[in-house]
């Protein structure tokens, strides 16, 4: 097979959408989401979030959930030593980067063995070209909305933008996603398009999801 049939194949071969499902920090809520089997599980360390979950979570509650859903550590601008003491304390397998962290730095965590997501706020202007220093230092790109906080705005970004996407690192689509937007997510239009991000749209309260929205979102992506 030649470069560029493999290329191709990778392209365009159907796969099915991760979900990942952000925001957590309740036991209860926790235990009630990770039953649903959900892809990553993700718990937010930056203070100023309003879903900050640090002090809230019992490590060994969290590093013993079951190994089938990944847990991803959120941060935002945070240094390399306490990324590495939380994941460590929670036993996370995967970091998601919501700053100006730089490729050099994506690239360290990367080879210490952590799946890395690093998020991009994307509105009308985006340039995709700023990701290009980024290959090959990150397993995913996630594409939220360019709001007035890091993350978890709860707002969707015009996805025409995606089509000027051109580089080879899968991505997450995030930002406002809600159940109304199942399918035309589904449609497959991206084919760098690996999984979705949930969060506040799922939210009873900030932290706190309501279960049976999530249930909703996971069947329509495995049906
Ligand atoms: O959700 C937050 O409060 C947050 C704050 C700072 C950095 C990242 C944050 N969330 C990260 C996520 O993965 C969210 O799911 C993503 O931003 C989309 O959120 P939403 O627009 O609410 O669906």
């Amino acid at each position: 097979m030649t470069t560029s049939s493999v290329t191709t194949l990778l392209k365009t071969e159907p796969t099915t959408l991760q979900v990942k499902v952000c925001g957590m920090r309740e036991p209860e809520n926790i235990g009630e989401l990770v039953a649903l089997q959900p892809d990553y599980i993700g718990f937010i360390f930056y203070r100023k979030s309003a879903r900050y979950a640090g002090e809230k979570l019992n490590p060994e509650y969290i590093k013993h959930l079951p190994a089938t859903v990944q847990k991803v550590g959120v941060f935002v601008d945070e240094s390399l030593e306490t990324i590495l003491a939380l994941t460590k304390k929670f036993g996370l397998q995967a970091v998601q980067l919501h700053g100006q962290e730089t490729p050099e730095f994506c690239k360290q965590l990367k080879q210490a063995g952590f799946l890395v997501l690093k998020a991009f706020a994307l509105d009308d202007d985006f340039d995709f070209k700023i990701l290009e220093p980024y290959e090959g230092t990150c397993d995913y790109y996630l594409f939220d909305t360019k709001g007035q906080q890091h993350g978890g705005n709860g707002v969707t970004f015009n996805w025409n933008i995606l089509e000027n996407y051109h580089l080879n690192t899968p991505f997450f689509l995030s930002g406002g996603l809600d159940l109304e937007h199942a399918t035309a997510i589904k449609t497959g239009r991206w084919p760098w398009l690996r999984g979705i991000d949930i969060n506040s749209r799922f939210e009873l309260e900030p932290g706190l999801k309501n279960i049976s929205k999530v249930k909703k979102m996971l069947t329509a992506f495995r049906e």
